[in-house]
Parts: C-alpha cells; structure tokens; sequence
C-alpha cells in the first residue's frame, strides 16, 4: 500500500521507526514531515497528508504527533478522511475491524516504540468486517453523518 505518513516535533523520532517498519513490510511511504525534531505546528503537516488521503493519492495514513488527539481532530475535519487514535494494537485492531478507518494517530510520547510499531502492524493487516450487519451499518451511518457537515473536495 502507499502510506502517508506525517507529524509533529514530538513525533518525528517515532515517525522515523515507523517509515523504517513500513518499508521493511514493502509499502511505500509518503513522508508529509516534520522532518526534523524542531517545534513546528502539526496542522502545517497533517492537513496536506489527511488531503492525500482523501484525494486517493495514498490508500492511508499513519500520523504521529506526542499524544495523538491533535493530528485525529485535524484528519477528521477532512472528508472522506475516518482517523482513529490507538494506543493499543486491540485498539488498533477494532478501529479497522469495527470501524475500517483509514488514518492511524499515535502519540509518540505516551507509547514505547515496540507497541507503537505493533499498533501499525495490527492496523495495517486487519481488515473491515464489512459483511457483519451491524458494523457495516454503524460505519454507513458515520458516512451520512459526514456527507451531511463536510464538503466533499470536488465543492471546495
Ligand atoms: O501531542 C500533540 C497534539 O496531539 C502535540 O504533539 C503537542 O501538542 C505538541 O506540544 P509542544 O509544542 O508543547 O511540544
């Protein structure tokens, strides 16, 4: 998969692990920045990646920021754009099984390294259960919420 990844200062160093596991895995990664550990502001680097998302010009992102809320209340201001913080991969696991999002935030100062790269692990090969009634509904229903309070790109 081609994988957008972005974040803040706080979250540069984990980015770095995570772009080395992805590629390992033989993805292809999009690095939106930061690309150095110097305080920047995490709009400037996760709302050009959530755009990339929504725009299929990657199948997903992964955005790493200190804790992780900052870069999902950017992301899911975007539509088409469906980001779930995880701070475990059981987490990681229902926000795609249940919920089949398509952005990934982890907060590089709360979670070690090891479990941060099992969360992606996780996300990143568990699949939508589509074809269970109720999670496809509730998904469908987060759908209609945003195409009745976010514009599509093609109206901006
Ligand atoms: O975790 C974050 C948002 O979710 C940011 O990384 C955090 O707010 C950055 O703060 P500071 O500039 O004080 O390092």
């Amino acid at each position: 998969m081609k994988i957008a990844v972005a974040g803040d200062h706080a979250g540069f160093a984990l980015k770095e692990e995570v772009k080395a596991l992805l590629t390992s895995l033989e993805h292809e990664v999009v690095d939106f920045g930061a690309h150095n550990e110097e305080a920047c502001d995490l709009p400037d680097y996760i709302y050009p990646a959530s755009l990339a998302v929504a725009e299929g010009k990657v199948d997903r992102g992964i955005f790493i920021d200190g804790v992780g809320y900052g870069s999902a209340m950017i992301a899911n201001k975007i539509y088409g754009v469906y980001a779930a913080v995880c701070q475990d991969p059981f987490c990681a696991e229902l926000a795609r099984s249940h919920s089949d999002t398509n952005v990934l935030c982890i907060g590089g100062k709360i979670i070690g390294s090891a479990i941060a790269l099992e969360i992606v692990k996780v996300w990143m090969t568990t699949e939508h259960l589509g074809d269970v009634e109720k999670y496809k509904r509730r998904v469908d229903k987060v759908v209609k919420i945003s195409e009745k309070h976010l514009k599509p790109l093609s109206d901006l």
